[in-house]
């Protein structure tokens, strides 16, 4: 548990790195679940996706969304700069449907930890180097995309064939050429991702220890 009362400090940005569908977001909310309300922020690269308003539809359904320049990483470092100076931040959000940034945003403070999860936040030093804890998580494939294929026919509105295509095109070659090697970079590889309780454990008290250092 952390003491917020003492809570002076800059925050603590804790990233998770994996392929899609590895469990990522599954990591982030379970970690943030073992702290109290208002001490962990969870913010999604996903949601750093560049607007396309500028493609038609069919356009931007052709995008490479796992090639690091589909992410406006400027914007998602400027925030994390906002909040290493107690600045809270508008987070964009993204809708998969349409494949572009909505016009919502949501209110994220600079809590004592913040986690930040998405596919490509290794490929640059610049973005790797304002992250205290760097996590991969490390699911096989084939269970990456039969999830995916779950996930993305039920809650991003696609069908299966557009789900093993894009997979065969874009989503499997991006993760052998950038997210795959970029492990490297990562302080701990976390197995099967977000239920892994004995991970769980171990980050708590590592998570513990960097808000005490
Ligand atoms: N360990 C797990 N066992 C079974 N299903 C899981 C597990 N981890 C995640 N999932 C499911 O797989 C899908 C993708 O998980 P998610 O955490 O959103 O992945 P990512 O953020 O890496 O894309 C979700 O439907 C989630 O419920
Ligand atoms: N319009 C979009 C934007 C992104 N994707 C896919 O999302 C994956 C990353 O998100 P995860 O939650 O799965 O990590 C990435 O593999 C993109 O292919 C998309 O399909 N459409």
């Amino acid at each position: 548990m952390i003491n917020t009362d003492s809570f002076s400090q800059r925050p603590v940005f804790i990233s998770i790195v994996g392929a899609s569908c590895s469990g990522k977001t599954a990591l982030a909310n379970n970690i943030a679940k073992r702290f109290s309300d208002h001490q962990v922020s969870v913010i999604a690269e996903d949601a750093y996706y560049k607007r396309q308003d500028h493609l038609t539809p069919e356009e931007r359904v052709n995008i490479n969304y796992d090639h690091p320049n589909a992410f406006d990483h400027d914007l998602l470092s400027q925030h994390i700069h906002q909040l290493r100076t107690g600045q809270s931040i508008a987070s964009p959000t993204y809708d998969y449907v349409t494949h572009n940034r909505a016009d919502a945003t949501i209110p994220v403070s600079a809590t004592p930890v913040i986690i930040i999860e998405g596919i490509l936040l290794y490929h640059e030093q610049a973005l790797r180097d304002l992250f205290a804890l760097k996590l991969f998580v490390d699911t096989p494939l084939d269970i990456c995309l039969a999830r995916r294929v779950e996930r993305d026919v039920i809650e991003r509105g696609r069908t299966v064939d557009s789900v093993l295509s894009q997979y065969h095109k874009t989503v499997r070659p991006m993760y052998r050429e950038f997210i795959e090697p970029s492990k490297y970079y990562a302080d701990l590889i976390v197995p099967m991702g977000g239920y892994n309780e004995v991970a769980l454990g171990v980050l708590d008290s590592k998570i513990t220890q960097l808000i005490d250092s």
